[in-house]
């Protein structure tokens, strides 16, 4: 029998899960349930057919029950897994790897809780679930924010009264950590170097979106701040405004809590378009000529470009620009759109390679003028939480004997 490795994101209203291999770390089952909390939420396991039945407006604790009943009763667990791992978005300055959980580390997860409301809840209700589900397996919190604490006070420190940082902890964290990871070994592998020798600015264009500069292997900048609302134009959210606003909407009527809502949940494509926070269908419908999409991409478009000559001021020397996530991976218009804007810079991309997002170049999307290579690269979170849960698990079933 193999020893199986259950890995768990939660998101705001999605469950992600996936099942790998310990030894060989393959993954052999993933599920996803979507519109949590909602009426018609739902949830699937790519390994069964059908929908896993879920009660109407079932929470992410109802989803993880009926995923893992569904997975154990097809033998896709073979018995319970031997460690379970789960992304955490915020574990603040406490973490800078991961983490066995135990009540210090909830705790401190529960702690910076404020600064990802919409994340750090979700990512402890399945912690929780999962403990009661399975109360002899380690659980293990893979940080979002882990990678970037080798960020430098110049590029982590707000201007404002430095008090505010050292009483209260106020300055930028940085999040995808996990995805810009995977994204300095996945580079470095195709480009024939050692992580730690290796610079990239890496893209990681989802539902949320953030850009870090990587310098011989680590985080040197990022877009993300305090919390996952700075830098980019995002599904959703606004990514950088002028705090002015705050001040300025108040005169309007429009009440703190009513922007914070609007700004996470009512912007980024989704406020520009008036119609959907999703890139594919914006891309759909500015082809067709609707004008709002075609702009809300525009914007998405030159944020990014001017995020990318901004990550220029941390490195010494650039190897590669990666474009990651949903969007980073399948987009040909984004990242054409994007580049067109950096020509100063001599980006330049191959058009061919570009429309096939570099499947039949090991990721290269570059043109044969480009000062630097450019390269598409699939994120894979899971497979980095699998293999830093089965490490931890492994690490504390006691010493090992000298080998
Ligand atoms: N072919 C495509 N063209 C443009 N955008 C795409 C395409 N496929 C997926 N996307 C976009 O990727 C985004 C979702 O990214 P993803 O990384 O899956 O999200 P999450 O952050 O939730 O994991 C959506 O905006 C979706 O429209
Ligand atoms: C940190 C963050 O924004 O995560 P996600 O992209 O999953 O929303
Ligand atoms: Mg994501």
């Amino acid at each position: 029998m193999d020893n199986k490795i259950l890995v768990i994101n939660c998101g705001s209203s999605t469950l992600k899960l996936a099942v790998f291999d310990e030894q060989s770390l393959d993954c052999t089952a993933t599920g996803l349930a979507e519109r949590l909390n909602h009426d018609d939420a739902v949830a699937r396991i790519g390994q069964i057919d059908g929908d896993i039945p879920l009660p109407a407006g079932a929470t992410h604790r109802q989803a993880l029950e009926a995923m893992t009943t569904a997975l154990a009763d097809s033998g896709l667990l073979e018995g319970a897994p031997t460690a379970i791992g789960h992304r955490v978005v915020h574990g603040g300055e406490n973490f800078r790897e991961a983490a066995l959980i135990d009540d210090e580390v909830l705790g401190a997860i529960d702690a910076c809780a404020s600064l990802a409301p919409l994340h750090n809840p979700v990512n402890l209700s399945g912690i929780e679930s999962t403990r009661s589900l399975f109360p002899d397996v380690p659980n293990v919190a893979v940080f979002d924010t882990a990678y970037h604490q080798t960020l430098p006070p110049k590029a982590y420190l707000y201007a404002v009264p430095h008090s505010y940082y050292r009483d209260w902890g106020v300055r930028r964290y940085g999040f995808h950590g996990i995805s810009h990871s995977y994204m300095l070994t996945e580079a470095a592998r195709r480009l024939g170097k050692t992580p730690a020798t290796t610079s990239i600015i890496s893209a990681h264009l989802g539902n949320g979106c953030s850009i870090a500069a990587i310098r011989d292997g680590l985080s040197a900048d990022t877009s993300m701040g305090l919390t996952p609302l700075e830098g980019l134009v995002m599904g959703s959210r606004s990514g950088d405004i002028d705090p002015g606003l705050f001040d300025y909407l108040k005169s309007k009527g429009i009440a703190q809590d009513e922007l914070h809502h609007v700004l996470n949940h009512e912007s980024g494509l989704l406020g520009l378009s008036g119609q959907t926070n999703d890139m594919r269908t914006l891309c759909e419908l500015a082809e067709h000529g609707h004008e709002p999409s075609g702009v809300a991409i525009e914007v998405f478009c030159f944020r990014l470009a001017r995020y990318i000559g901004a990550m220029m001021a941390s490195l010494r020397h650039l190897d590669a620009l990666v474009f990651t996530g949903g969007i980073g991976e399948n987009s040909t218009r984004v990242r054409q759109q994007t580049l067109d804007n950096l020509k100063l810079l001599g980006f330049e991309l191959d058009d061919e390679l570009n429309r096939y997002g570099g499947e039949f170049s090991d990721g290269h999307i570059e043109g044969p003028g480009s000062r630097f290579p450019v390269l598409v690269i699939p994120t894979n979170e899971e497979l980095v939480i699998a293999r830093e849960a089965a490490r931890l698990a492994n690490a504390s079933n006691g010493p090992q004997a000298p080998g």
